[in-house]
């Protein structure tokens, strides 16, 4: 088994990072890809899959650790899943308060019922940058996309991603609550049980 007592995240997310780094707790310390290059690799997979696997290796490329991706996205219904793999560039990469208003514009006089979406998260990790046998973890959550932004935590998309396990908004929930039963939450289940880890 790989020593993994420090793993680099392939993100520039540090929303992202947060989240992961709490659910890891002590055992495993994250170190950010910004430490070692503010350059982001372009995004080119067709797949969450995909793109996990290339921002994994290019991170241990650049660092020389082994490392960990995170490639997530929002999967609308009436969207045909959109906007998935795009959901950072939905709105041009304009940032996530432009992505929230087109989300609720291509949405507008949608019935609740029609407002089922899926939040996913794909977890690649891999002990060097041409290791041939990444370790991949998924995990969904499904909701519903609210008709209105509300709450203030988490990041992206959450303030409009409601829970219907808690009847809120994922950004009404604190941040602990999140991490029990998100998307992150449930691939890195998977994944602390692939390596053993508790
Ligand atoms: O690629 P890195 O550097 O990791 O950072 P990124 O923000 O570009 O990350 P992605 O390419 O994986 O795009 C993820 C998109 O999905 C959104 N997203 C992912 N997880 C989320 C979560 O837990 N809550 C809200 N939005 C989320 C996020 O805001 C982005 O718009
Ligand atoms: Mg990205």
């Amino acid at each position: 088994m790989m020593n993994l007592t420090q793993l680099v995240l392939a993100s520039h997310n540090a929303g992202k990072l947060k989240e992961l780094q709490a659910m890891l707790g002590d055992a495993v310390q994250l170190r950010s890809i910004g430490e070692f290059s503010q350059v982001e690799p372009e995004e080119t997979g067709l797949s969450f899959v995909e793109n996990a696997i290339l921002k994994a290796r290019n991170a241990a490329r650049i660092s020389g650790l082994p490392a960990l991706a995170d490639d997530s996205g929002l999967a609308v219904d009436y969207l045909g899943g959109a906007p998935g793999i795009y959901s950072a560039r939905y709105a041009d990469g304009k940032g996530d308060a432009a992505n929230n208003a087109k989300l609720l514009d291509a949405l507008k006089d949608v019935p609740d019922a029609e407002r089922g979406a899926q939040f996913v998260c794909v977890l690649a990790l891999v002990r060097h940058a041409d290791d041939p046998l990444p370790i991949l973890c998924e995990g969904l959550w499904h909701g519903r996309i609210l008709h209105a932004a509300s709450g203030e935590h988490g990041f992206g998309y959450d303030p409009l991603f409601w829970v219907p396990e808690r009847n809120v908004s994922s950004a009404e929930l604190s941040p602990a609550d999140k991490n029990q039963i998100s998307h992150r939450a449930r691939a890195m289940d998977l994944l602390r049980q692939r390596l053993s880890l508790k």
